[in-house]
């Protein structure tokens, strides 16, 4: 439960210039404090090596928050209260100077508001310059209180599972790991979040919730745009790294936990390391028949002519990095033996779509059974962006004399409901600022993580298993992802049959 959080604090952003921190933080920062989520006394203290006084960061942004925020309905007052918080700290990572600087301001702002506060440090930068920030921030003493000081790291964790090992190990050697927070900002999307309300919070669902009447399960993460400005960055990954390993494993986690005896997070945390667990690793000869990669050829999106990834800015002409994945997982467990899990995630593809499709099995072949042909098994659909919504797909008989049936859908629509929903990004920071966990990822589910996807990564990468598909710019990626599904008589489900 949510609280309004009292405690004076200090937040230092590094990379406070990047682009993440731009689209996306300070924005969210804004927004918690026009809610009134913001402790009473806090400061920004924002790094980066731009050259920028208190003055022109606040312009910058104010002008981001334009381009980027949610909620423009702010007045002047508001914005220069919330301009004072902020800090700008000119800081080069690479000059241990900086470190001492740092810690001393921090101490100064400690001293002025006569209160130790809780500091946490948002690691907005490359993920190379992680080793480096966590030992100084350490060494300098500027995390020093085990309740207090927290740690939040982004994305990319680590490049494989024993580079996920190393960063974690380095981590706990500074800090605990109830002060480290790895974010995975699918999870605090509320239609996510709300997949755990809808499954534990129903009785009606989750009796229905196993591999006695679920036939299989699809995830989407579609996305319209290519690989933008962040092509070096993402040829170096791919999208079984970038999107797979972390958001996609995480959605797959909510939805196929078991229930967790309380709503807490280390038992929420417990559930979903299980999942992981229990998820059958393909074998490297097998990768062939449940993964398709492809790259994204030129095309055509809303009207506009795209170019193919090989062309973008920043990635490697001969690249072999993958821009799409589709694959099947099956789980070992009681509740989903058998059941196949489809995943599949693209840049620059027909639609921007995150879902997940549950479908289940036909009914027996009893009652209806002259009217068969008729009949299209249930369907669940849970819409996590851009629409929001969960759709319950069923039969029923169509108003007439006799007896024909046809599918209808109920819906529940989130934007209905409330039209402004925080961004992932808001809940998120509200939840570091108030010490829970429960949305962000814990040591041993990255590591697991990464393990469900290392043979995939090893076959494709050393042995060059699983032939490189195309797939032109606005499309739904290559046919080979359709056979995936096909093979077992599964089609995936895309926007135009969602929505
Ligand atoms: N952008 C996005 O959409 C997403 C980003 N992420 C992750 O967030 C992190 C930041 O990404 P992003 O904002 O895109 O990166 P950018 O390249 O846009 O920004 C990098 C930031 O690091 C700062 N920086 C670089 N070198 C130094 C240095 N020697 N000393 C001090 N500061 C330095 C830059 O400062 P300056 O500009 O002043 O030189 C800048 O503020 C990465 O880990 C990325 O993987 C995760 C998910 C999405
Ligand atoms: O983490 C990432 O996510 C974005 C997609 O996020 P969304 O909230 O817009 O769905 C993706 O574009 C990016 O490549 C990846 O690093």
């Amino acid at each position: 439960m949510k609280s309004h959080k009292q405690t004076p604090t200090s937040i230092v952003v590094f990379g406070a210039t990047g682009d993440l921190a731009k689209r996306k933080l300070f924005p969210a920062f804004f927004n918690l404090f026009l809610e009134g989520w913001m402790p009473e006394d806090f400061t920004i203290f924002s790094l980066g090596r731009k050259e920028h006084t208190d003055e022109t960061f606040g312009e910058y942004i104010l002008e981001n928050i334009h381009n980027f925020s949610r909620n423009h309905d702010f007045s002047e007052a508001q914005w220069s209260q919330f301009r004072e918080k902020i800090r700008y700290v000119p800081f080069d990572i690479k000059n241990d100077q900086s470190f001492y600087s740092l810690k001393k301001e921090l101490d100064e702002y400690d001293s002025e508001i006569a209160h130790r506060t809780d500091r946490i440090f948002y690691l907005s930068i490359a993920p190379n310059f992680i080793e480096n920030v966590s030992n100084n921030l350490k060494k300098y003493e500027l995390v020093k209180d085990r309740i207090k000081d927290r740690i939040i790291i982004e994305k990319p964790f680590g490049y494989d599972k024993a580079s996920a090992i190393h960063l974690n190990n380095l981590l706990s050697n500074n800090f605990e790991e109830n002060q480290i927070y790895r974010i995975d900002h699918y999870l605090g999307k509320e239609t996510v979040q709300n997949i755990l309300a809808f499954r534990f919070a129903n009785i009606m669902f989750e009796p229905l919730w196993n591999n006695k009447y679920i036939d299989s399960i699809q995830i989407t993460v579609a996305e319209k745009v290519g690989v933008e400005e962040r092509g070096s960055y993402y040829d170096g990954a791919g999208a079984l790294r970038d999107m797979i390993q972390n958001h996609l494993m995480q959605i797959l986690c909510m939805v196929a936990m078991e229930p967790p005896s309380v709503f807490k997070s280390s038992e929420i945390r417990n559930k979903k390391a299980d999942v992981l667990k229990s998820v059958r690793r393909i074998h490297v000869e097998d990768i062939e028949h449940y993964t398709v990669r492809a790259q994204y050829t030129q095309g055509r999106i809303d009207g506009h002519d795209k170019v193919g990834y090989l062309e973008e800015p920043g990635v490697n002409p001969g690249s072999k990095t993958e821009t799409f994945v589709a694959m099947k997982f099956y789980i070992d467990n009681e509740r989903w033996n058998g059941v196949p899990f489809y995943m599949r995630t693209g840049k620059s593809m027909a639609a921007k779509q995150s879902s997940v499709v549950i479908s289940f099995k036909e009914v027996p072949d009893d009652t209806f059974r002259n009217n068969k042909s008729m009949l299209s098994p249930n369907k669940l659909t849970i819409n996590i962006q851009p629409e929001m919504d969960i759709k319950l797909s069923f039969m029923a008989k169509k108003p007439g004399l006799n007896m024909k049936l046809k599918p209808v859908d109920m819906v529940f629509d989130f934007f209905e409901c409330s039209p402004n929903t925080p961004e992932a990004y808001e809940t998120l920071l509200l939840d570091v600022l108030e010490g829970d966990p429960t949305l962000f990822m814990r040591s041993d589910q990255v590591e697991e993580a990464w393990d469900v996807i290392s043979n995939i990564q090893e076959a494709w990468e050393r042995f060059d298993i699983a032939k490189m598909q195309t797939y032109p710019a606005g499309s739904w990626g290559p046919e080979a992802s359709d056979e995936l599904l096909k093979r077992q008589g599964h089609y995936w489900i895309s926007n135009s049959e969602i929505n």
